[in-house]
């Protein structure tokens, strides 16, 4: 379904466009239909960007971003398909508009000619499916909802769209607890109707509550990715140990200092290159004293 081959994205900086930043580096992966991939890195590890890429609002630098073998395409039929959802569920929302609004855009832009009771039919399930009681959300304006219940709405709406893959980037940040696992369980049921997420988050612990297959990011490229009772529960590459052993200290820099132990990784002169450990377990050289 959705396919990463190679992908790299530099961004111009500097007064006059003169250098450049390698967000995101030859990273490769895929996402199927009815499987969560969580895509996990420390702040600024470009995990924002591959979804911005993904959705069409980066260009990609090199390499390629396909959906359904075709090339991503800004447009308004790949985001019948393809739809995100972001951390801060307010800024998706005009707030001098109700938040039955976001449906009315819907309509207007792919579902013209669908009757209005129909279409009333349509979001009443929809909000139903997210577990929103229509008469408590529509026709209220955004600052009279929670963060939970607009995260909800924005699912609410992808759902009236023929939706095959959710781009969820750090939705739950913004949330408490408890409606953080509401949302987890939601995008664990839209899962098991055949609905891919790549879920972006610096939170383990998030993205092995839901993620068949994770992919550890670190500076802009993959360090380990593989199923994630693999990745979680036999790391192998330093990083993700460190990771998994430090999570209350996830948004500190990497401590580059080399361990002890050698890189046995080591594959094309430290070009990034993966090497499968086990049947779909990947790992990147660990950049190593001895490489
Ligand atoms: N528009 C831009 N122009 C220049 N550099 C950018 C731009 N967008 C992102 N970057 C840089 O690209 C790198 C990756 O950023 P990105 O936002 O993808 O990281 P992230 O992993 O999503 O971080 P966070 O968890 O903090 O959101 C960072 O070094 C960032 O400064």
């Amino acid at each position: 379904m959705l396919k990463l081959d190679d992908v790299t994205k530099e961004f111009r900086i500097g007064a006059f466009g003169g250098k450049s930043v390698t967000a995101v580096r030859n990273v490769s992966f895929d996402v199927v239909p009815g499987e969560v991939v969580s895509l996990i890195g420390e702040s600024g590890s470009g995990k924002s960007t591959i979804g911005r890429m993904i959705l069409g609002l980066n260009p990609i630098t090199r390499g390629s971003i396909t959906f359904d073998g075709l090339p991503v395409r800004a447009g308004k039929e790949y985001y019948r398909h393809i739809q995100g959802i972001f951390q801060d569920p307010f800024s998706s929302f005009n707030p001098v508009f109700k938040a039955d609004r976001v449906f009315s855009m819907i309509k207007d832009t792919y579902y013209p000619a669908v009757p209005a009771a129909e279409w009333a039919e349509r979001i009443e399930t929809s909000l139903r499916d997210v577990r929103l009681n229509p008469g408590q959300v529509l026709g209220k304006y955004p600052h009279q909802l929670s963060g939970g219940q607009l995260q909800r709405l924005l699912i609410a709406r992808a759902l009236l769209l023929d939706i095959k893959l959710l781009v969820a980037d750090e939705i739950t940040s913004m949330l408490d607890a408890s409606t953080r696992i509401d949302v987890l369980n939601l995008l664990a049921e839209l899962k098991a109707r055949g609905l891919g997420v790549l879920y972006i988050t610096h939170d383990l612990s998030l993205g092995n509550y839901l993620a068949e297959r994770t992919v550890v990011l670190r500076g802009g490229s993959v360090a380990e990715m593989g199923p994630t009772e693999r990745v979680f529960g036999d790391p192998l590459h330093p990083y993700t140990r460190e990771l998994l052993a430090a999570v209350p200290r996830l948004h500190e820099a990497w401590d580059d200092a080399p361990p002890s132990d050698t890189c046995f990784y080591h594959r094309g002169g430290g070009t990034g290159a993966l090497y499968e450990a086990s049947p779909g377990h990947f790992v990147a050289c660990a950049g190593l004293s001895d490489c």
